[in-house]
């Protein structure tokens, strides 16, 4: 296994994301946000855009896991080669791809688009079920994750992280790492899927998204 990816074994990935005209959305104060995850211990930080990955790139000496989100409906999570590769220039250490066996943009395949990035970049492969996880494994991804589940119609939206999914992914993925990704909201979550398997566990809107956290807090009031 990748040596960068055998440091996150057990360990916590932060993602640090400002969604479209957010208050916080600016690479400068994503880069803030995740030199603070940084000390506190986080082991890398997933981001979005090339010019948050950047900014995080130049603040923090653990990895960086980049995407480039472009559009709502389908793939929208570095849907074609050119996102994945402008993910790359971004300084981006591995890049995180829909898995999915949607059509993309650019009219390539899942499988041809991680063909075409083998030797270029380590590739973190979002899962939304267990076809997306065969797919991911027989590409030679190099990260499993479950950031997709209950996001698409094949697997309901579980309240906590699906931790279903990641047992079945784990069994399914060999060597493979599994991350559990999605709505995992406490500590206890994040040891429950790391019992349940996952390799690492990325936490975003509990750690990096004021708003819904806020939100937590005045729905608990009502
Ligand atoms: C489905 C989708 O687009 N997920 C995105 C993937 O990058 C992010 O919006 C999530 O914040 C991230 O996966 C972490 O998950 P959570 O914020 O639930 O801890």
């Amino acid at each position: 296994m990748n040596e960068l990816i055998a440091n996150l074994k057990g360990k916590l990935i932060v993602s640090c994301q400002a969604y479209m005209g957010e208050p916080l959305r600016h690479p400068e104060t994503m880069a803030q946000m995740a030199r603070a995850a940084e000390l506190g211990g986080a082991a890398a930080i997933r981001c979005q855009g090339l010019s948050d990955i950047a900014a995080i790139k130049g603040r923090v000496e653990i990895p960086v896991l980049g995407l480039w989100k472009e559009g709502h409906e389908g793939v929208y999570i570095t849907p074609t080669l050119r996102h994945a590769r402008a993910c790359i220039a971004a300084g981006a250490d591995v890049v995180a791809l829909d898995a999915t066996g949607r059509p993309r943009p650019d009219g390539r395949t899942f499988e041809e688009t991680v063909a075409a990035l083998k030797g270029e970049t380590l590739v973190m492969a979002d899962c939304a079920c267990m076809d997306d996880v065969r797919r991911a494994v027989a590409a030679g991804v190099d990260i499993i994750s479950t950031t997709l589940a209950g996001y698409t119609e094949d697997r309901p939206k579980t309240d906590g992280p699906d931790l279903d999914f990641v047992r079945e992914a784990v069994a399914e993925a060999g060597d493979i790492p599994v991350f559990c990704e999605g709505r995992i909201h406490t500590p206890a979550q994040a040891r429950e899927a790391m019992e349940a398997g996952a390799f690492a566990v990325v936490v975003g809107t509990a750690i990096t998204h004021p708003t819904s956290i806020t939100g937590w807090f005045c729905d608990a009031l009502k």
